[in-house]
């Protein structure tokens, strides 16, 4: 077994907060400037592409020139873009890519010392070409696997939270042999203490920032999670919450019921004798809220026949994250996730987080849940 001393990945922690950090405030940036009521109501779904894709070419041209060798496997890549009726989009992107990649040895120590190493290219010091930035973009086509060194992105996690002014998350997780080691995860609307009032949502982009938003959350096996906020200061270590009983505890789950069961997790409350409401939030940061005990069980049970496979980029920094805070984290099964079967969960079903101690007691309230609708074979 490898050592969990400090100094163990300590530069792709290092790169990935600058990445995240990046990407983050390139997102709110577009957040405030591209989202309107109007793009929500007429559903209009271009700010998050141009978020998406810049983000998403950002934090790859990052990862790339200090880790040319490493694979990446990215929730996006470049096709439609490329066609010739993207070229305004490619314009944006571009815009709003080349500016959050400019200056990023001086704003980061760790990045400034890796970049002065001659094997790595220097980002900044001049733009990126538009070819360049499609082939970052594209860099993110990765097919994953259970060899070697790989990283998962997801440029945001929880895009319909993201068009709400609601959660999204910018997640990054480094993998070794199909095992995450590295998790860090950038929620620029969760409040750094969750007992602070709730964020209002539909405030679209008008006003400023409330100064208590934007959160960051890093683990790395064997060494912990931890938050700090997102626009720097110091890490404070994260757990999850202390329950003697599951009576006691509260669901997290997804806002969309097209992407998990909100009947059959009401069911399984009512197993448990859980009587407080769900906490329905979009995105990774139902991991992270669980991770510091706003929270204490995140289920996600497959809708309709099972059929949809999970995606990597999806759970992989938030899994590391509930583990490292004395989770456990599965399928519907109690199955471990498995990260290194490609860039989907095809192993496994839906999933299931809570404290190790209940967590076998929830699998077997799921189990009989699904039992009961007939859905048993799932
Ligand atoms: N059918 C189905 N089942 C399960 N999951 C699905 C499904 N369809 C989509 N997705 C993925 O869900 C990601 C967002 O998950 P959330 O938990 O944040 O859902 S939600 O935002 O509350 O809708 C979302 O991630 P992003 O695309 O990054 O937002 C999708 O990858
Ligand atoms: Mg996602
Ligand atoms: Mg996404
Ligand atoms: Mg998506």
């Amino acid at each position: 077994m490898s050592s969990s001393s400090s100094a163990q990945y300590a530069l792709e922690r290092s790169i990935a907060i600058s990445a995240v950090e990046r990407a983050c405030s390139l997102t709110d940036k577009v957040f405030r400037n591209l989202v309107t009521a109007d793009t929500v109501t007429k559903k209009d779904k271009s700010p998050v592409t141009v978020g998406d894709y810049s983000a998403q070419a950002v934090v790859n041209a990052i990862l790339g020139s200090h880790f040319p060798e490493d694979p990446i496997v990215g929730e996006e890549d470049s096709k439609d873009l490329q066609k010739p009726e993207s070229e305004a989009l490619r314009k944006q992107i571009f815009g709003l890519a080349n500016e959050a990649l400019k200056n990023s040895a001086q704003e980061c120590p760790a990045v400034a010392e890796a970049e002065s190493k001659p094997s790595t290219q220097a980002l900044g010091d001049r733009e990126l070409t538009e070819k360049e930035l499609l082939a970052a973009i594209d860099r993110g086509s990765a097919e994953g696997g259970a060899e070697g060194r790989c990283w998962a992105l997801d440029p945001i996690d929880g895009t319909k939270g993201f068009l709400r002014g609601g959660q999204y998350a910018v997640c990054l997780a480094f993998m070794v042999d199909g095992l995450v080691q590295v998790g860090v995860m950038g929620c620029p609307n969760l409040p750094h203490d969750a007992s602070s009032a709730k964020p209002k949502e539909g405030e679209f982009g008008a006003g400023e920032k409330r100064s208590d938003l934007g959160t960051l959350f890093i683990a790395v096996r064997g060494q912990g999670a931890f938050q700090r906020p997102i626009q720097g200061g110091k890490e404070e270590k994260i757990t999850m919450r202390q329950i003697s009983s599951l009576s006691e505890a509260s669901f997290c789950e997804s806002v969309e019921a097209g992407h998990s069961s909100h009947g059959t997790n009401a069911r399984i409350a009512e197993l448990l004798g859980i009587t407080a409401p769900s906490v329905r939030m979009d995105s990774q940061a139902k991991y992270a809220s669980i991770s510091r005990g706003d929270g204490d069980v995140y289920l996600r049970l497959p809708v309709g026949d099972g059929s949809y496979q999970e995606k990597i980029w999806d759970h992989a920094s938030g899994s590391l994250l509930v583990e490292e805070a004395g989770g456990k984290v599965s399928d519907i099964r109690g199955k471990s996730l498995n990260f290194g079967v490609g860039r989907t969960l095809r192993e496994n079903r839906g999933v299931v987080a809570s404290r190790k101690e209940v967590h076998s007691k929830v699998i077997d309230a799921v189990r009989k849940a699904l039992e009961e609708e007939g859905r048993g074979h799932l």
